[in-house]
């Protein structure tokens, strides 16, 4: 193969990329895969001129809205399905859902998740690699079961369906919305390396117990999609949300800042190299490598001392957006999410591990 050959084969076997934007969307390029709004309405998706449009409403302030796109390389083919709307490439598949507001029973869930992961499969993808869940009242009580726990039980039902057919849980996040019932849209892949990671500061979500809720969360802590198996040292780590939990439990109630400091100590556990080395991953990453971070916040009016701890870790250059909206567990006041990628090579082979300041 010669250099430019190699170069087109490389670029094809790359992950699906996230941009962040708060100008509003931007112009359709080419490989857009879909665009996801955080505004002020949700909308059940839907194909626009082709392309997967998802519209979320997560913040009461409508001039803290963004989107973001998703892209991917090669030729992009979108459809629709039992009100799912879909995009994919050869390897890289976007898919959104929606579940309407009186639907947040944990029946409705199984039954919504379950038809997407019939899709995911059906289409091709079997590797589910990140999933984002925004869940209107998430912390309502008043069926008698807290709405996020009742989200899980559903979930967890669809996870346990598919899994003999080798579905495994992906890094996830889970917040509050303001609009719509539950909007979810995930990634997956054809045939990518897919690697889900645990963190050792926190118990396996899925294997909380049970005084969290009747089913325990369906998600791993990051997931690591390889591109091309001969390149063991480039590809993209997803960053799950993550709080201010150690163990199973939540710690610091009340205070942001500590919650925010636990949180990104968490991460840079989760990222470092001494943690993807246990996982098999030949790539490690500091928190200043995070990009298209994304910082929920409970209160608005933590967002000023959140936003200076986050300034502390992260790198000045990352694209960090804040999102005020309420989170899985009552206690938990702020979540980070993120991604962080590797082009291969020694910088990312030789990256130590850590980083962010100490809990
Ligand atoms: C913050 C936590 O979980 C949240 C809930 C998730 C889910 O249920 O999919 C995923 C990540 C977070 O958004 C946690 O349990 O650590």
């Amino acid at each position: 193969m010669d250099d430019t050959a190699r170069g087109a084969a490389t670029a094809l076997r790359s992950a699906p990329a996230c941009r962040l934007h708060r100008e509003g969307p931007p112009p359709a390029g080419p490989g857009l895969l879909a665009t996801v709004h955080h505004g002020d309405a949700a909308t059940p998706p839907e194909l626009v001129a082709g392309v997967p449009r998802v519209r979320l409403r997560v913040s009461a302030d409508a001039a803290a809205g963004f989107t973001e796109t998703w892209t991917a390389p090669g030729t992009v083919h979108s459809g629709r399905s039992g009100g799912m709307v879909f995009a994919h490439t050869d390897e890289h598949l976007f898919l959104a859902g929606h579940l309407p507001r009186g639907d947040r029973c944990a029946r409705a869930v199984a039954v919504a998740y379950s038809a997407a992961f019939e899709l995911v499969l059906s289409l091709g993808f079997p590797r589910l690699v990140r999933m984002w869940n925004l869940v209107r009242g998430i912390n309502d009580t008043r069926s008698g079961t807290e709405v996020y726990r009742a989200f899980c039980a559903g979930r967890a039902e669809a996870f346990d369906r598919h899994r003999a057919r080798g579905l495994g849980m992906p890094a996830a996040t889970a917040v509050g919305a303001l609009g719509g019932g539950i909007g979810f849209h995930l990634l997956a892949t054809r045939s990518a390396g897919v690697t889900h990671l645990e963190n050792p500061r926190q118990v396996a979500a899925y294997r909380y117990p049970r005084r969290y809720g009747p089913r325990p969360p369906s998600f791993s802590r990051a997931t690591w999609l390889q591109p091309d198996p001969v390149e063991p040292g480039r590809g993209v780590l997803y960053v799950s949300g993550t709080a201010g939990i150690l163990g199973h439990e939540s710690v610091h109630p009340g205070d942001a800042r500590r919650q925010c400091d636990v949180a990104l100590r968490n991460i840079a556990v989760l990222i470092g190299r001494a943690n993807t080395a246990r996982h098999g991953i030949a790539a490690g990453f500091t928190p200043t490598d995070l990009r298209s971070v994304r910082v929920y916040v409970r209160h608005a009016r933590d967002l000023d001392a959140v936003r200076a701890r986050c300034a502390l870790a992260l790198d000045p250059a990352a694209d960090v957006v804040f999102v005020v909206t309420d989170l899985c567990r009552r206690e938990l006041l702020v979540e980070i999410e993120a991604v962080a990628s590797a082009s291969g090579g020694a910088r990312c082979a030789s990256a130590p591990h850590g980083g962010g300041p100490a809990p």
